[in-house]
């Protein structure tokens, strides 16, 4: 199938602060789409993963029977959507989707759990935001493809069983901890997806580039792999800003300098941190002297929601070492202070000699 991105560019709403979030907005679903391996083989990265799912699928074919329910967690944009859908392409069979969000009563999944037929791969996203009604129900549905529906209310109500043809289901989320223990242990196989190196999201580019006919050099996609966060999402979304670049301001061809010059214009560093980040850091190393400072603080002083700051920000500065979550508030570390070139303060005095201070 012919892929037209055009088709898809107007509608693309990527803002420039949202250039290294982790969440898919909007309308770049579409390209995502397009963009995604459809088969196992056309995977990069997550070998391990990769090849026990492989193996997992393989002798469910073999048995002629549906394969065991995979759970899928790891960060946004590493890849558990494409997998549920991978899963249903290997085993040939429609996929059926649906999010926790959206199962707010146990009678929706009751809905969605007749209508499937044997073998049919039901894909849950955000499987964590089930409803608990919802969830028991699942548990049930899991383990015996069975589930009672409730008809009526109060004294008079009677719950009907109802057989289910034996399916798979796939569960994804990004919050594993938080997914109640039954319901962890009703999965057969669980998959952790971690985040990618640079090579495997280098590789990732080039595929992405050849899909949308972008010209790039080697050097090119290496800048832009490195500076991805480990997220194949985000290595996607910047080939495409540079992509934007290179056609406006130079010959159309990614290359190293057109790379650098590109992201250095979306203000996405050698890191991978964007100005949203630096923002935070740089509020809290100058403005806060490295905290602790609370995160509504820290908001208001980079003017931004504290939605944004905690969900968007955060994560990244804390998984790379800039930042730290104690409980009296965010704190930079050493190389936050590192990073925006200013000096590491001294280390704060032990608790021994704050004691001194009031003349202990
Ligand atoms: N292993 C991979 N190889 C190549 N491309 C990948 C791989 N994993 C993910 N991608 C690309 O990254 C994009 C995001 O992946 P996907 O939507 O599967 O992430 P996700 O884990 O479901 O994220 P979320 O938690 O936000 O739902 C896809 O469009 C796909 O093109
Ligand atoms: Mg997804």
């Amino acid at each position: 199938m012919p892929f037209h991105e055009e088709d898809l560019d107007e509608a693309e709403t990527t803002y420039f602060r949202s250039l290294t979030a982790a969440e898919a907005e909007g309308d770049e679903r579409a390209v995502e789409a397009a963009l995604r391996p459809r088969t196992l083989d056309e995977v990069v990265g997550q070998v391990r993963v990769r090849d026990q799912l492989g193996l997992v699928l393989e002798a469910a074919r073999r048995r002629g029977r549906a394969p065991d329910h995979v759970l899928l967690s790891g960060p946004p944009g590493l890849g558990k959507t494409t997998l549920a859908m991978i899963i249903a392409t290997e085993m040939s069979t429609p996929l059926r989707l649906t999010s926790g969000p959206a199962i707010t009563h146990a009678g929706d999944l009751a809905a969605i759990l007749s209508g499937m037929n044997e073998g049919d791969v039901l894909f849950v996203d955000e499987i964590h935001r089930m409803s608990r009604p919802a969830e028991e129900m699942l548990y049930m549905a899991m383990e015996d493809f069975r589930v009672d529906v409730v008809i009526g209310k109060g004294p008079g109500a009677t719950a009907i069983p109802l057989e289910i043809p034996p399916f798979t289901l796939v569960g994804a989320t990004t919050r594993a901890g938080l997914l109640p223990g039954p319901l962890r242990d009703r999965f057969g196989f669980t998959a952790h997806l971690e985040y990618y190196e640079p090579h495997e999201l280098d590789l990732i580019v080039h595929r992405s580039a050849a899909l949308l006919g972008v010209d790039v050099v080697d050097d090119g996609t290496a800048e832009i792999a490195s500076r991805s966060r480990g997220t194949p999402r985000i290595a996607n979304r910047l080939l495409r800003r540079v992509r934007d670049y290179a056609q406006v301001r130079a010959d159309g061809v990614v290359t190293l300098a057109v790379a650098h010059a590109a992201l250095e214009m979306y203000e996405v560093d050698q890191l991978g941190l964007d100005r949203l980040d630096r923002a935070v850091l740089d509020a809290l190393c100058r403005r806060f002297g490295g905290g602790p400072v609370g995160i509504s603080t820290l908001a208001v002083a980079v003017g931004e929601e504290r939605e944004t700051v905690e969900e968007v920000a955060e994560p990244f500065l804390v998984r790379n070492g800039f930042l730290a979550r104690t409980p009296r508030g965010r704190v930079a570390t050493p190389a936050a202070w590192e990073h925006l070139g200013l000096t590491v303060p001294p280390a704060p005095a032990p608790l021994a000699a704050e004691g001194t201070l009031f003349g202990e």
